[in-house]
């Protein structure tokens, strides 16, 4: 099977009870920990800052914590998110103001880059950064709410950006948020994704792993 990965994203978990309901996620077969910051500014929702990365890490979660930064400006949280235990730290394009610059911080502090597309955001925003992102983040719901349902049309955009990836003979994760289900994650993960949020999807349901479990079946039937 690909190598695929599954990133629960926390903006559905139990926030009275983070540390607990991360490690148990984890423990149902999750790979990642999508960690989703909204500053009310770029996005009309205010969730988590680095505080609460720290407090993970000082839980004892050692997992990939993947940082998905929806505030603008980005540059200045770059540094703390790193220093507060982030392994990937991907932004919105138009949230900020010198694209090559933020990628290059990222990787100074340490951790992977990544780019996130907006639905309507077009992909040529990677035309000449293609060597300093690490991962290609395609937003398959407009940002700041979970529970939204996944907009068809991301499907094609996963083509053109596994082709983008293809082309530049580099390994570069290709992950999509929002709205990912067990019933769609196969058509997902033909289209190109490889690696999946899901918040609601499986914090929704009282056995994450019971929805792990499908989501991996699903896509060990995938082609391609
Ligand atoms: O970035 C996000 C929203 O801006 C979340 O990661 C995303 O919406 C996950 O939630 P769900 O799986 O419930 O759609
Ligand atoms: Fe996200």
């Amino acid at each position: 099977m690909k190598d695929f990965l599954i990133a629960p994203s926390i903006l559905s978990a139990d926030f009275a009870r983070l540390g607990e309901d991360v490690a148990n996620v984890l423990a149902a077969g999750a790979d990642v920990v999508h960690f989703d910051v909204m500053d009310n500014h770029y996005v009309p929702n205010l969730t988590i800052g680095p505080m609460v990365c720290k407090a993970l890490r000082d839980y004892g979660i050692t997992a990939p914590i993947d940082v998905h930064l929806m505030v603008k400006p980005v540059d200045s949280l770059v540094p703390d998110f790193a220093k507060a235990g982030a392994s990937i730290i991907t932004f919105h394009p138009e949230a900020s103001e010198h694209i090559d610059r933020t990628l290059g911080l990222i990787r100074e502090q340490g951790c992977q880059a990544g780019l996130v597309f907006n639905p309507a955001t077009p992909l040529s925003y990677l035309d000449y950064v293609m060597d300093k992102v690490d991962v290609i983040l395609l937003m398959s719901v407009n940002p700041g709410f979970g529970g939204q349902s996944f907009i068809a049309g991301t499907l094609d955009k996963l083509r053109e950006a596994r082709r983008r990836i293809n082309e530049s003979g580099r390994n570069i994760r290709l992950e999509i948020d929002g709205g990912v289900k067990p019933d769609n994650i196969r058509d997902i993960a033909e289209a190109g994704a490889d690696m999946f949020v899901a918040g609601s999807a499986i914090f929704g349901k009282p056995d994450y792993k019971a929805v792990i479990d499908e989501m991996r079946r699903e896509l060990a039937a995938a082609h391609g």
